[in-house]
């Protein structure tokens, strides 16, 4: 490949939000470092996004201007880069006709990929064009990269991860003021990094997709978001955390993948993460990945999971592969050696659980509790009461010894429509 000299790797460009802008002004400002790393200049040359007057505080004159975003895809240009969001809709659109017409993609978008991303592998593929993503998971951190290239001698048996920054930011501030969740979520939303529906952020759902991305990667098996159990982070109290502190534990939204004998396991819930774990570390926006290799042993990946800096900075990294014609399979091997995801439910799998009670404060209400916890089977290593909360209620925290999630559920149900509880229960795993 020759020098800067060579003739550029021209780009469209679609979004002009948070992410697409940080692109512009990262190709922009080191522009110079990237073509010498590149072997050839990296050129924006057309764009679109919903309002062509918003400023972004960047010059787009220098840029043609494409109303239609899917027709992106006819531009004159070697790469589309998707950064619009949106799992369909013009997102999608935009994907298959650029592969279509045999250009390469680069995205951000965990969604898309999370459900479509096994199409748009096999067209990358049959035409023979990259597409790349790494911005999709855990922002800046270079994990797909990671498990994809340096990781790709080893079996992984197990991938863990935190893998939303605003669920992250949100329970760290929580633990840090000892305030409660509705207090917190509005200043996580101002700083740029919440998905367009919020929801998706805080219910689990965005990190339900790179798991899902992270899980095929990991184990080469088709992407299965559908088989994510999920559980998100809006029901957790001050309260809660400060139980957790207590015993030792911090509480993340942590993502398990696991590859079994019955197929895979994926499941992305909020738990309870010891102290002496390297997951409990990580605060703020901040992102973490642990895997686990035959060989490598324990990797870590750690680092700025979302804004405008990380995330520019994984598209560019994608932009600066493909000019130096770096190749390969999407998902670390041909989409035709792709395994389905298999049977695995999590119905059989075993573990300690944190359960925590809203009760009335009235004779009797423990020992209805304990009482479902032991004709489920389910043994009490330690159970707390604390005072009462603004409505009266009596929290119990309960956690449990090692054993069948199953028997849990079954003293949940147990439980259900009981008129001594003022409250739907919590119940957080207890990361082993
Ligand atoms: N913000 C982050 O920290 C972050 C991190 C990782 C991944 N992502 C992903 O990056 C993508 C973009 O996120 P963002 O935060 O920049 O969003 P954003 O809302 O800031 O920007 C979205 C952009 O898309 C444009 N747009 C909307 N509908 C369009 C359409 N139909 N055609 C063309 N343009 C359209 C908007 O005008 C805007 O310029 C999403 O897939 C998101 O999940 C974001
Ligand atoms: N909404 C996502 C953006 C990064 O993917 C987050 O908070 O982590
Ligand atoms: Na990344």
């Amino acid at each position: 490949m020759g020098g800067t000299g060579s003739r550029a790797l021209r780009i469209a460009l679609a979004g002009l939000g948070t992410v697409g802008a940080g692109v512009i002004r990262v190709l922009d400002t080191n522009r110079e470092l990237i073509a010498r790393r590149a072997g050839r200049p990296i050129e924006v040359v057309a764009v679109t996004a919903r309002d062509r007057t918003k400023d972004r505080g960047v010059d787009l004159g220098r840029f043609a201007w494409i109303d239609d975003t899917t027709r992106l895809a006819e531009a004159e240009v070697d790469v589309v880069v998707e950064l619009v969001g949106g799992s369909d809709g013009p997102a999608l659109a935009l994907a298959r006709a650029t592969l279509a017409a045999g250009k390469g993609f680069v995205t951000a978008n965990k969604a898309m990929l999370a459900h479509h991303g096994l199409e748009l592998a096999e067209a990358a593929e049959a035409a023979g064009v990259p597409l790349k993503f790494e911005a999709a998971v855990a922002g800046g951190i270079p994990v797909i990269k990671g498990l994809r290239e340096g990781a790709a001698a080893n079996e992984l048996a197990r991938v863990t991860g935190i893998l939303n920054g605003t669920c992250n930011f949100i329970l760290s501030k929580m633990e840090a003021e000892k305030r409660d969740f509705a207090d917190v979520l509005a200043e996580a939303q101002a700083l740029g990094f919440a998905e367009a529906d919020p929801s998706f952020d805080i219910d689990g759902v965005d990190a339900a997709h790179k798991l899902a991305i992270l899980a095929s990667l990991s184990f080469g098996t088709k992407p299965a978001f559908d088989r994510v159990g999920i559980g998100g982070i809006r029901h957790i109290l001050a309260a809660d955390i400060a139980e957790a502190a207590a015993l030792g534990y911090r509480v993340r939204l942590v993502g398990v993948a696991e590859a079994g004998a019955h197929g895979l396991f994926q499941r992305v819930h909020a738990h309870l993460v010891p102290q002496d774990h390297p997951l409990a570390h990580v605060t703020g926006a901040t992102n973490a990945v642990v895997a686990e290799g035959n060989f490598v042993g324990r990797l870590l990946f750690q680092g700025p999971g979302a804004g405008e800096g990380p995330t520019a900075s994984a598209v560019v990294a994608d932009l600066i592969d493909i000019a130096r014609g770096e190749a390969g399979p999407p998902f670390a091997m041909p989409a035709a050696a792709l395994a389905d995801a298999g049977e695995a439910d999590g119905s059989d799998r075993r573990g300690r659980a944190y359960l925590r009670f809203a009760v009335a404060d009235r004779v009797g209400v423990l020992a209805e509790i304990a009482a479902a916890m032991r004709d489920a089977g389910v043994s009490i290593e330690s159970l707390i009461q604390r005072g009462a909360t603004a409505d009266g209620s009596v929290l119990v925290a309960i956690v449990t010894h090692e054993g069948p999630e199953r028997c849990v559920a079954q003293a949940l149900e147990r439980l259900r429509g009981s008129q001594s509880l003022t409250g739907e229960p919590l119940w957080m795993h207890i990361l082993g």
